[in-house]
């Protein structure tokens, strides 16, 4: 029978104590709505006691989110009668409420950081249980630093605030100093201790990674017969964050042979969960994190883009829809082969490519990918339709004029103020042409000198560039009209260089403008 294991969020409370991600009132709702959504068992939802708007925040969730007794509500207290106080005051309008009551365990936090004795500490602690079970039935008490505290007081706590009635006893290590084989020992040893003292209390985990070992520490911890675990959406917190809440799940659910457990989240709201945390506290999250990570389930090498592409299952542990996005991405760079490329063209409705094309459609990809970091769809299309353009001019035999097409070989072009100018040398069959000019912008510089050289009257009409998909080296594509002897000529480039494609296009007219001029008149 598998295990159910508590899920305990708490991107409210831990959450937000990063630094610049604290939540206006609203933002907190909305978080809240999407964790009961994600169906995490318990919210935490703040510190009440910190300030009135925290207060007001707690309460309001408590009403609004904690209306059903689906979902557990609580909120932090310290050992202290006004925090208590103020966090029965805030969750009691939950239909579940919890109080969530902290205190020091290990010798630094009693002696250094109290500056009493541990059997002060304890009673202290007793007393908060007591103070707090005046009001519900429900008491999480964390014995904070418990990693580094001496074994036989963690246990002399636990023991006493379990008899003045905790139903949750949590470990925390609070300053991600365990490993994982050390921390899963404590929790065999301490779960041991308390199914004999009281069978109905929850055994807890909140773990920080300090160490990078915050996710393992909780596994280790489930293994070893703790029952439920404390985490933050995207691994927020305190210094280097908690342990990430979809770590954990997925986790358990990809390898459940291992923990042989089961929690109660819907997975497939993991990925709307991580992006609203990540976009109200502007906290972004780092591309090669685990789950929730914008390159998790995005593959840009042909060798893994081929296998997946034969069998998912060869680089894919997760179903990207398990956890809430469409499908794997397939990341087109120039490490991409040719199945992958194929692949996505025909995702794009280019599914009548026939062997010839395909290939000069590929060379013409590497060649952009070679530039550009991502060929995107929207560079593909670009790259099809630049690749038709040139195969229809070869369809009309347009040998004959080659001689007076012009080709751009090189360009320099200075953009300032005062005096914008340009130089470019062109091909023009055998014969290489320079010229150069001054205009009153780069690109009526670099028109100035093209026509210098073609020593046509040509009018420019229009102009407009815009971008082809994201990212710094995303494509330019230009779009021109010209007019020479009253005939319009429409003509359009794309280039990593805004320059080059503005060039690429005029000159493109100015063939089409040749190609008319030599036409035989029918
Ligand atoms: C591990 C964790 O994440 S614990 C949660 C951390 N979260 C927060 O701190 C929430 C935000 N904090 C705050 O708003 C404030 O610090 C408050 C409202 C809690 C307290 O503010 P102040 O009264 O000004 O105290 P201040 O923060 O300067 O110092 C903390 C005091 O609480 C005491 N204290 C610390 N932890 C506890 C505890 N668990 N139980 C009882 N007292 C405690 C300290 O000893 C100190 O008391 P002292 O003034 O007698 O030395
Ligand atoms: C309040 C407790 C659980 C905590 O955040 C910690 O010890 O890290
Ligand atoms: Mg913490």
């Amino acid at each position: 029978m598998t295990r159910k294991i508590w899920v305990f969020d708490t991107t409210l409370r831990d959450g937000e104590q990063v630094p610049g991600a604290k939540l206006n009132l609203y933002e907190k709702l909305e978080v809240a709505q999407q964790l009961k959504k994600l169906q995490v068992d318990i919210i935490e939802t703040g510190f009440p006691s910190s300030s009135a708007g925290d207060f007001n925040a707690v309460k309001e969730i408590a009403a609004k989110v904690g209306n059903t007794d689906e979902t557990i509500i609580t909120a932090l207290a310290r050992a202290v009668k006004a925090d208590i106080d103020a966090v029965y005051n805030s969750v009691k309008y939950a239909e579940k409420p919890l109080i969530h009551i902290v205190l020091g365990t290990s010798d630094i936090h009693v002696e250094k950081k109290f500056g009493k004795s541990k059997n002060q500490i304890l009673d202290i602690g007793v007393d908060a249980v007591k103070y707090a079970k005046t009001f519900l039935p429900d008491v999480q008490y964390s014995t904070e630093d418990a990693s580094r505290a001496d074994f036989e007081y963690l246990w002399a706590t636990i023991e006493a605030v379990v008899k003045a009635g905790a139903t949750i006893i949590n470990v925390p290590d609070t300053v991600g100093y365990a490993e994982p084989e050390e921390f899963g020992e404590l929790i065999f040893k301490l779960n041991d201790r308390l199914k004999n003292l009281n069978d109905k209390v929850l055994l807890s985990v909140h773990c920080h990674n300090d160490l990078g070992m915050a996710t393992a520490n909780t596994l280790a911890a489930i293994k070893n017969g703790a029952d439920k675990v404390e985490c933050t959406i995207n691994g927020i917190g305190e210094r280097a964050g908690n342990t990430a809440l979809e770590e954990v799940v997925m986790a358990i659910n990809t390898r459940l042979s291992v923990y042989n457990a089961c929690t109660n989240i819907n997975t497939k709201e993991i990925m709307n969960t991580s992006r609203l945390v990540s976009s109200l506290m502007g906290l972004d999250v780092q591309v090669n994190k685990a789950i929730t990570g914008d390159n998790a389930f995005a593959h840009s090498s042909g060798i893994h883009q081929d296998g997946l592409l034969k069998s998912r299952d060869a680089y894919e542990i997760i179903s990207p829809i398990e956890v809430g996005l469409d499908d794997m991405d397939l990341v087109l760079t120039a490490r991409s082969g040719r199945h992958a490329v194929k692949s996505a063209l025909e995702k794009l409705g280019f599914n009548q490519l026939t062997d010839t094309q395909f290939e000069g459609i590929f060379e013409d990809f590497l060649k952009l990918a070679d530039v550009k970091k991502e060929v995107y769809n929207h560079d593909l299309y670009v790259i099809v339709e630049n690749y038709y353009a040139k195969n229809d001019n070869h369809n009309h035999d347009m040998t004959h004029y080659s001689d007076n097409f012009y080709e751009l070989m090189d360009l320099q072009v200075i953009s300032n103020t005062n005096f914008p100018s340009a130089s470019v040398k062109i091909k023009k069959g055998d014969q290489i042409l320079k010229n150069s000019a001054v205009g009153s912008g780069p690109v009526d510089a670099l028109y100035s000198a093209i026509t210098k050289i073609s020593d046509l009257d040509i009018k420019l009409i229009e102009y407009t560039i815009s971008s082809i998909s994201r990212g710094k080296e995303a494509l330019g594509k230009v779009k021109i009209q010209v007019e020479y002897r009253g005939e319009k000529y429409v003509a359009k480039a794309t280039d990593t260089d805004i320059m080059k494609a503005s060039a690429f296009a005029y000159i493109s007219a100015v063939n089409s403008i040749v190609v008319d001029t030599l036409l035989p008149v029918e």
